[in-house]
């Protein structure tokens, strides 16, 4: 009975909230056109408010929190007699009124919102910071609302005040996580952890420095996090100067709906490799990435070769310190050493020309001073044929031939230009193996940049020319396979640190050009500006799925915790041998069980290599199957049937997964993080099929 009558109140709350939402929404008159500065301001104002409101109107709230205030930073609150006041959490504020006022939702980034998400159940005062100061009192009921097609669906209370159990509860984020997936990342407003919520409302002059394991929700929360930042901080800090980097387009666009689905826009999306080539403005070309994937992924390589590649070397600050040797050389030598003598008995001496290198030009870019220094050099000639009245043209263009030519000794470098200098010729740097010189230049030489060469261009253009527009957040996600030096160079890009670094060093597979150890990235800046977090707990995968998944890491070293499930039971974890004739239609096989059980949206067969995977394709394709195969320059994700290599499956997830073939053949113990990256893309289920002799990896003892 008090359950139904619970539902009734809620419910006609719901519809109170939507008929003034809808009319709001019916108020907005047509949209202002003229030029008056004010107008369009307001109708800018007008503009956002109903993106606002065509946002809440489609699910206006997620949760309730009753909360009654007691102290404000430890002085009684004026308010602390009065009942709690109920506080209905959404994705966007809307004020009854429309213009300030009561509250009929709260945004969810809003101060008093943060409770929602850290409380921890239990009778003792509560606590949240506010722009007043800390606000704190005692939480009445923590509600969870499901409304979908503006209809409530489910209703969930998680906290009850003086109830029996008053721990908070799981049991909403379990319903959600049992949830399938499409080929979009979603938004998790209604369901953020404590652990995720301190990492988003974490201050905002950090270079953040986030581990966390497989699922345990790094991108989401990265996400999450520039939403807060651009609420917080409206007016300081805006999205046009906020920038995603992440591994591939393909994930770009994975990921492309969860800011949307935040009511955030324009904050630019791109891969490393994309924003370098357009900072060198095209000068260079990418060369292919399949390239570097194949040479690394498609053979078995040693521990030997993994340890001395170059992209190590090329990343690393041993290799900057050589970067910035070449921009003293280049900078000590842009005087030169012989005065401008114009005409007979007229001289420009190279003191000037140093002072005013020196002196005169304080903040700009290298190249901008080279620059404004042959201007001032041009303008001293202007000034002094002006004032010793040469009215003779063939003496004017004498004196004019004698500055071109002088001005051709002022050295003048592109960053391609003068990163080629460093591997071949006159200026090439000893201390760069010969080995890596040769094939460098011959990259270079075809107007192409390898991914190992791109950190240490943008670090030279942006030393070089300087910085066109800084950032004021910075986001890179899969951050263990960045280098030092690359995000040395995205350093460059701000004036004040404000950065989310995110990453798992157990994904770390890209280990010929990424970092082992996270020291190696926060050691670039000032300990008082870094700050680090763990998420150890795992969002994606059933309990089953994690502990197997655990148990290919066991052998691994390097300090990093397994994954903690969430307590959410699924299908056992299937191993299963097949004969060599028979492994294609083991898989097919399995995929037609899967599909005709029905219950599962994304299904992928993830190979080992590129090779096994067009194999399997093809079979597939033979059969009939709706399937595509996910390659290495593909630009969007479909969801359904996918077969995909390992190696590009990193940060995607699926609601079943079959690992093609698990044999010893296929993984060995150095291939431990891509079967890990492999078998917690899972949701729900995971199927591991092997040839021959199956992984050491997937025996405890590892034998
Ligand atoms: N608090 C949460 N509530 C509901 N779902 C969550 C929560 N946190 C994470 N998830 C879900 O867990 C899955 C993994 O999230 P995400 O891809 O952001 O993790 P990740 O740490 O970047 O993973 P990986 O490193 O394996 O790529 C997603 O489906 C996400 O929606």
């Amino acid at each position: 009975m008090e359950e139904d009558k619970t539902l009734l109140l809620e419910k006609q709350r719901l519809e109170m909230t939507l008929d003034n939402i809808t009319k709001q929404l019916g108020e907005f008159g047509t949209r202002y056109t003229g030029h008056d500065f004010t107008e369009q301001m307001l109708d800018l104002q007008r503009e956002e408010r109903k993106r606002r409101l065509e946002i809440a109107v489609r699910e206006p709230y997620f949760g309730r929190l009753d909360f009654q205030e007691t102290a404000v930073d430890g002085n009684p609150s004026r308010n602390a007699e009065e009942e709690p006041k109920q506080l209905y959490i959404g994705k966007a504020g809307v004020a009854k009124d429309g213009a300030g006022g009561e509250l009929l939702v709260v945004d969810w980034r809003a101060p008093a919102a943060s409770l929602f998400y850290s409380f921890t159940g239990g009778e003792a005062e509560a606590a949240y910071q506010s722009p007043d100061g800390e606000i704190s009192g005692y939480v009445h009921l923590k509600r969870n609302l499901m409304v979908r097609n503006k209809e409530l669906i489910r209703l969930v209370d998680s906290y009850v005040r003086g109830q029996e159990e008053s721990g908070v509860s799981d049991e909403f984020l379990l319903y959600r996580l049992g949830e399938n997936k499409d080929n979009k990342l979603r938004d998790i407003v209604s369901t953020i952890q404590g652990e995720q919520d301190s990492i988003i409302r974490a201050e905002r002059n950090k270079a953040l420095f986030i581990q966390g394991v497989a699922g345990s929700g790094k991108t989401t929360v990265a996400l999450h996090r520039l939403a807060f930042l651009l609420y917080q901080y409206e007016g300081s800090i805006t999205a046009e100067r906020m920038i995603i980097f992440a591994p591939s387009r393909m994930f770009l666009d994975y990921i492309s709906g969860v800011l949307p689905e935040l009511g955030v826009g324009d904050i630019s999306q791109t891969t490393f490799t994309d924003w370098t080539i357009e900072l060198l403005e095209h000068e260079l070309k990418p060369s292919d990435p399949s390239e570097t994937l194949a040479h690394w992924f498609e053979e078995k390589r040693t521990t030997e070769e993994l340890e001395e590649a170059s992209g190590v070397f090329k990343g690393s600050l041993a290799f900057k310190a050589i970067l910035d040797n070449a921009l003293e050389t280049f900078k000590s030598g842009i005087i030169p050493e012989v005065s401008f003598v114009p005409l007979e008995g007229w001289e420009l001496k190279p003191e000037q020309m140093q002072e005013w290198f020196l002196t005169d030009y304080g903040e700009e870019s290298l190249m901008e001073k080279r620059d404004r220094l042959v201007s001032r050099i041009r303008r001293w000639l202007e000034s002094e044929l002006k004032a010793r009245g040469v009215v003779d043209k063939k003496k004017r263009s004498a004196a004019l031939a004698k500055l071109n030519t002088f001005v051709k000794r002022i050295p003048s470098y592109t960053a391609p230009q003068l990163y080629a200098s460093l591997f071949k010729g006159k200026k090439a740097s000893a201390e760069i193996p010969a080995k890596v010189a040769k094939a460098t230049s011959a990259t270079l030489a075809r107007g192409e940049a390898a991914s190992e060469d791109l950190a240490a261009l943008a670090y030279l253009h942006l030393k070089l020319f300087g910085l066109k527009k800084a950032f004021d957040h910075i986001v890179i996600d899969e951050a263990q396979d960045y280098s030092p030096l690359q995000l040395q160079a995205l350093k460059l890009c701000q004036r004040n640190v404000s950065m989310t670094v995110l990453g798992d060093l157990q994904q770390g597979i890209h280990s010929y050009a990424g970092i082992s150890r996270w020291q190696e990235l926060q050691e670039l800046f000032d300990e008082s500006v870094t700050g680090f977090f763990e998420l150890n707990r795992s969002y994606r995968s059933t309990m089953e799925i994690i502990e197997f998944a655990n148990i290919i890491l066991s052998g691994m070293t390097g300090g990093v915790k397994p994954a903690v499930p969430v307590f959410r039971s699924g299908d056992p974890v299937v191993v299963e041998q097949t004969d060599e004739e028979d492994w294609l239609a083991a898989i097919h096989a399995t995929l037609v069980e899967w599909q005709s059980a029905g219950g599962l949206d994304t299904i992928s067969v993830i190979g080992r290599t590129a090779a096994e995977c067009g194999t399997i394709y093809d079979y597939l394709i033979e059969r009939e199957m709706e399937v595509s195969l996910v390659q290495s320059k593909q630009p969007t994700y479909g969801g359904g049937l996918t077969v995909v290599p390992a190696y590009l499956s990193k940060g995607l997830e699926f609601d079943a997964v079959l690992i093609a073939d698990a044999g010893a053949e296929k993984y060995s113990k150095m291939d431990a993080k891509l079967l890990y990256v492999a078998c917690t893309r899972a949701l729900h289920k995971l199927k591991l099929l092997y040839r021959g002799e199956r992984t050491p990896l997937l025996k405890e003892d590892g034998e």
